[in-house]
């Protein structure tokens, strides 16, 4: 499968760490590590939420956007998820791709280095010009929305 090569550096405090990972030859998300210190796993008490640092820094190509996503079986199994889920990496951001996590759970949740916290999916995106109108062409759904088309 033809992959589309993205410019990375890693930041000295991610020294040692996999770099983002696609877990499976056909993974969507390239799977993002906690980059804290060994001896001080970062600790996320029931209800609150914390930016975790993932120690690299990404330049996408114009037109490209990276999304932070949940991983699945933290959601499932403790309940932490991306609380700004998806995050959105901008093309032009030059910073730490950092992870919001929010612990939904009942009890804390340790983050211990080099765990894998959430999931990176590069996309493309519409670059857009926004053009005023006093009306917009009609459609059949019009206004519904917010389950106007019932439950079943
Ligand atoms: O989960 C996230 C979300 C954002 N960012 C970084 C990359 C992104 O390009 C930048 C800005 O994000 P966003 O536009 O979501 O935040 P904002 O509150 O609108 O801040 P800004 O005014 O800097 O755009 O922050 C992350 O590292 N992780
Ligand atoms: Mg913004």
């Amino acid at each position: 499968m033809d992959r589309l090569t993205i410019a990375l550096r890693r930041l000295p405090h991610a020294d040692g760490l996999d770099l983002p990972s696609h877990e499976t030859d056909l993974s969507a998300g390239a799977d993002l590590r906690a980059a804290v210190p060994e001896d001080e796993p970062v600790v996320l008490p029931s209800g609150k939420w914390k930016l975790i640092p993932t120690g690299v820094q990404i330049a996408l190509p114009a037109g490209y956007e990276g999304q932070v996503r949940p991983r699945s079986g933290l959601a499932y199994r403790h309940g932490v998820t991306v609380l700004n889920s998806p995050g959105t990496i901008d093309a032009d951001y030059r910073g730490e791709v950092k992870v919001l996590l929010i612990n939904h759970g009942p009890d804390a949740f340790t983050i211990e280095r080099g765990e894998r916290i959430a999931q990176l999916v590069v996309a493309q995106h519409a670059s857009v010009e926004w053009m005023e109108q006093d009306s917009l062409e009609e459609t059949v759904r019009g206004a519904g929305g917010f389950g106007s088309t019932g439950k079943k």
